[in-house]
């Protein structure tokens, strides 16, 4: 389906995943056999750069690696029960982690706390052991939170490494160039808008007045359109009406953000990801991490770009941010130092 050479000419998952030198990069998926898990995976099965693909969750994941192995690609797919654990991470390079519960209309993301915390760091305490070298990738929700909990027990087990955690932030800025596109008739290829801050509601700050597309949006239709950006994932639950949230675009926006990483560590420069990271930007505030856009490179976080201009109402709009994601960021912290 995605061929090297079409690959090789796109920067998009749109015409085929962006290709650069050939290297190995065995990816471990964890929670793989979920509505993340499984398009995600399938995605992978189809990076020409990804070379082994682990997929491992607590029920399902032999089930799922068997049908994704038959995609005619050179990766070799492997699934792993619930015990096995030391096995599907052993090698991995690069781990992705959509493992944990979605939510039902009327929850918050914070609302997943409870359930996902001891999951992501029952998971953490695997990775550092496992793999402690690997570039990992938080999907489970609150990132804002699961970010700060998987570094805590990296820490404590003496493996953190800052450049090596991501949490997964690129649905923001897909949907934020697919519904600047819509409104603008434009083809959301050609946009790219910058997010900012964390991965839920006021904390997701768009900087539309960067884009060449956005910046003369105003008024009503500006005020929809941040709105629209910051409560997507809420369109989503709504409409799958108690059965889950976002997987689907999630799996491409994970997708492509692994392409995005093993490109960058395979030496291509100048690969710019958008995502939450250990971050000085606002640390004098109490909030350690956030998400702007990060140059990725062979050693994971090369370079952490700052937020840039801000308009009058992108001003208010990170006002309103940091406050929020230091709670967020501050509860995680607790849970896993009083673990
Ligand atoms: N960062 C982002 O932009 C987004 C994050 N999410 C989050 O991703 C998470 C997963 O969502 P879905 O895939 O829709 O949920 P799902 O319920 O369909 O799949 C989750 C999978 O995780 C597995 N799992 C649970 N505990 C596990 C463990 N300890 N180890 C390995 N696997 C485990 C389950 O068996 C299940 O297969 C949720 O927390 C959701 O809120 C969802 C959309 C976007
Ligand atoms: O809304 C949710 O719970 C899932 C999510 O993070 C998103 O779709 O952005």
């Amino acid at each position: 389906m995605f061929s090297r050479s079409v690959a090789r000419s796109s920067s998009t998952l749109v015409r085929g995943f962006a290709s650069s030198a050939r290297s190995n990069r065995k990816v471990a998926v964890l929670g793989a056999a979920g509505g993340i898990g499984q398009p995600m995976s399938l995605l992978l099965k189809t990076d020409p750069l990804v070379t082994g693909l682990s997929l491992y969750d607590i029920r399902g994941a032999p089930g799922v690696a068997a049908d994704i192995s038959h995609v005619n690609t050179h990766s070799e797919v492997k699934g792993y029960e619930k015990d096995d654990i030391k096995a599907a991470l052993t090698g991995a390079e690069v781990v992705i982690i959509p493992a944990g519960v979605p939510r039902k209309p009327g929850m918050t993301r914070d609302d997943l706390f409870n359930t996902n915390a001891s999951i992501v760091r029952d998971l953490a305490e695997a990775c550092a052991e496992y793999c402690p070298k690997a570039y990992i990738g938080i999907i489970s929700n609150p990132v804002n939170s699961t970010v700060p909990i998987f570094a805590e027990v990296l820490k404590k087990k003496g493996v953190f490494d800052p450049k090596r955690l991501f949490g997964v932030t690129t649905l923001d800025v897909v949907r934020a160039s697919r519904f600047l596109g819509e409104i603008k008739g434009a083809d959301p290829k050609d946009i790219k808008v910058t997010v900012v801050g964390g991965h839920s509601g006021a904390t997701i700050v768009p900087l539309l007045s960067q884009t060449a597309q956005g910046k003369d949006v105003s008024g009503e239709a500006y005020k929809a359109l941040v709105n629209r950006i910051q409560f997507g994932g809420d369109e989503v639950v709504k409409a799958k009406a108690g059965t889950g949230s976002a997987t689907l675009s999630m799996g491409y926006a994970g997708a492509r953000f692994a392409n995005s990483l093993i490109r960058a560590l395979n030496g291509e420069s100048g690969v710019v990801e958008p995502t939450f990271v250990k971050s000085p930007l606002y640390e004098s505030e109490g909030v350690a991490y956030f998400a702007t856009n990060v140059e990725l490179g062979p050693e994971g976080v090369k370079k952490i770009n700052p937020v840039g201009e801000l308009s009058a109402e992108e001003q208010e709009l990170l006002k309103a941010c940091l406050p929020d994601l230091a709670k967020n960021i501050k509860k995680g912290v607790e849970f896993a130092t009083q673990a």
